[in-house]
């Protein structure tokens, strides 16, 4: 997994459902390769396998709930990730949270898959936990800021900046993104100079009118 990164979660927004999820990958796309940046985006399981053979930044599934592929309908398996094409996934988001002893599993199953793996915690200390699993990066989301354009780099600073802390000191191969109410460059900015190593965001770039022009400016800060 490469920083600075971006990474944008579709979530089910119908903004990014069926062929728009292409659409919106493929700006991404075209915005990283202007800028010469790492743009990673989560389409929906509906859409991953479609996105992921359209595009050649990565491709992130937003969770699994099983490991294995097989007799588990309705389920969604972390080696079906691998197989439909997509490079890493999301886990432990807090809209599909997992138990701790599932999460413990899944993460060292994910790496051995080679697949890049970002886990989710709500504040410094659960951040740290996830840590200690083992991901290419933890991504800290105050979930009462979560699609409510207050960004967490303005808005709970503090939090950003004692996970920094907490993680480097004691797992420093596990990067740390942050994310949650991001909806400008400005945010973006915010959040590298507190020390985080990217951003994880949805509502700011889905929802919005020009995704090409949206994620350009979401994406500027991470020029180097
Ligand atoms: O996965 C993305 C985060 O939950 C942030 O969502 P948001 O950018 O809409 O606040």
């Amino acid at each position: 997994m490469k920083f600075p990164i971006l990474i944008i979660n579709f979530k089910s927004y119908k903004e990014a459902a069926g062929p728009r999820a292409v659409e919106i990958a493929k700006a991404a796309e075209r915005a990283a390769k202007e800028l010469g940046v790492n743009i990673a985006v989560a389409p929906n399981h509906f859409e991953l396998a479609l996105v992921a053979q359209s595009v050649e930044i990565p491709v992130y599934a937003q969770g699994v709930d099983v490991e294995s592929a097989g007799a588990y309908t309705a389920h969604t398996a972390l080696e079906n990730v691998k197989e439909v094409g997509a490079s890493g996934v999301i886990l432990n988001h807090s809209e599909a949270p997992l138990r701790l002893n599932d999460l413990g599993r899944f993460i060292p199953k994910a790496r051995a898959l080679g697949l890049d793996v970002v886990t989710c915690a709500p504040d410094p200390r659960t951040s740290l936990a996830a840590a200690a699993l083992g991901p290419s990066a933890v991504a800290v989301e105050p979930p009462e800021l979560i699609g409510t354009g207050k960004a967490v780099s303005k808005y709970k600073p503090e939090t950003v900046v004692e996970t920094v802390q907490l993680v480097s000191k004691h797992f420093p191969d596990v990067a740390v993104i942050t994310g949650a109410g991001i909806e400008s460059g400005e945010d973006v900015e915010a959040a590298l100079r507190l020390g985080t190593k990217g951003v994880l965001l949805a509502s700011a770039a889905v929802k919005a009118k020009n995704h090409y022009q949206k994620i350009m400016e979401l994406a500027k800060p991470l020029v180097r």
